[in-house]
């Protein structure tokens, strides 16, 4: 033990060479890189889980608002299997509502037996027309305009949306634009409270384009992110109704530039494909930015989202799956395609 220390100690000091110097350095760049890139694997993974799980989250919410549509699609395919018949897949699209038309476009060269794979890849496509928007640098206030014919949900709507951003950390004020019923007005203000946010209005039968401006306008001096304006239900053959409605999009240009920034068509998801000739009207009378649909738990129409959206080549940005204000979720064709498909594909 003794002389192997002296042996060592007596030995001259080795000064390390350059091939050796360099290999130390490259040794120790690399045990560098390799935490480095663990610390980013390690975060790329952290960032994979969460989005798995809000994937997850999505899927639940979808499988719930669509029990009935499930229920329609079990009838024709009730136990789940690896592959499909051709005759199988088409006949559950019907059931759930999807125009033929499109099935017949999803479905054109698939082979007799189909599996989950081939299937998921056509119906996501059906979503693809939609022009993707960006959601990053919202211009302030960003301003949203409420459309939709009687009942479809709009006040509900407007409420979840509101409840939603304000959750996020932004500030909404509301518009009662329609004053066309003194209950409309009434019930967008109960909601206003319940969720506590601010809301411009005016008696009934008072200009909808002055409460609009007026929204605008009170936000910009209030430094408020984002606006909502409700508007009257209306039916696309309603002239007077509908030159009301270009005349509101005329004076929010006027309150603020660019806006209103999205023309929002709330649809009853109910209607199945007959709410889409109600959109294209509008879409033609006003330029439509995109869709909500509401209701989407009380209906077994859930295929009629894939109509509706490649129909009008327009994204359809949230759904509607109840009553309460919590009840909106952002739209995801791919986790909504998942959950149908879970209902009838062993899963891979
Ligand atoms: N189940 C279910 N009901 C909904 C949903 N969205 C709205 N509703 C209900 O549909 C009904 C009509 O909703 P409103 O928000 O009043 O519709 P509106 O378009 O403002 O109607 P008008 O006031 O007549 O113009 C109400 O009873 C809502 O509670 C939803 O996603 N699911």
């Amino acid at each position: 033990m003794f002389s192997f220390f002296k042996k060592k100690k007596d030995l001259p000091e080795e000064k390390p060479n350059l091939e050796q110097s360099v290999k130390k350095d490259i040794e120790e760049s690399i045990d560098n890189f390799d935490s480095n890139a663990a610390s980013n694997n390690l975060q790329i993974e952290e960032e994979k889980k969460v989005e798995v799980k809000q994937d997850e989250e999505k899927k639940s919410f979808f499988s719930r608002a669509l029990e009935k549509t499930f229920a329609s699609i079990k009838n024709v395919v009730p136990q789940k299997k690896e592959k499909i018949s051709f005759d199988e897949i088409e006949e559950l699209l019907i059931e759930a509502d999807v125009e033929y038309e499109i099935i017949e476009k999803a479905m054109n060269g698939l082979p007799d037996m189909i599996t989950r794979k081939q299937l998921r890849h056509r119906l996501v496509m059906l979503f693809e027309h939609a022009p993707k928007v960006d959601f990053s640098n919202l211009p302030k206030p960003y301003v949203r305009l409420i459309i939709g014919v009687n009942g479809a949900g709009k006040t509900t709507t407007i409420a979840k949306l509101a409840n939603k951003l304000k959750k996020e950390g932004k500030s909404v004020i509301l518009g009662a634009g329609d004053t066309f019923r003194a209950a409309a007005i009434e019930q967008l203000s109960t909601w206003a409270a319940k969720i506590d946010v601010p809301i411009i209005k005016t008696k009934q039968g008072h200009d909808a384009s002055a409460v609009a401006f007026d929204t605008i306008s009170s936000a910009i001096a209030r430094n408020i992110d984002n606006v909502i304006i409700d508007t009257a239900g209306r039916l696309q053959t309603q002239t007077n109704l509908n030159n009301e409605l270009k005349k509101i999009v005329k004076v929010c240009s006027k309150a603020m530039e660019n806006a209103p920034h999205q023309k929002l068509m709330i649809l009853d998801g109910t209607q199945g494909n007959s709410a889409i000739a109600q959109a294209k009207a509008f879409n033609e009378i006003v330029g439509i930015d995109g869709i909500i649909v509401t209701k989407l738990d009380g209906t077994a129409k859930g295929g009629a989202l894939f109509s509706i959206s490649n129909q009008l080549e327009l994204p359809i940005f949230y759904v509607g799956i109840g009553e309460k204000q919590e009840d909106l979720i952002e739209f995801s064709p791919d986790s909504f395609v998942d959950s149908l498909l879970d209902e009838i594909y062993i899963s891979e």
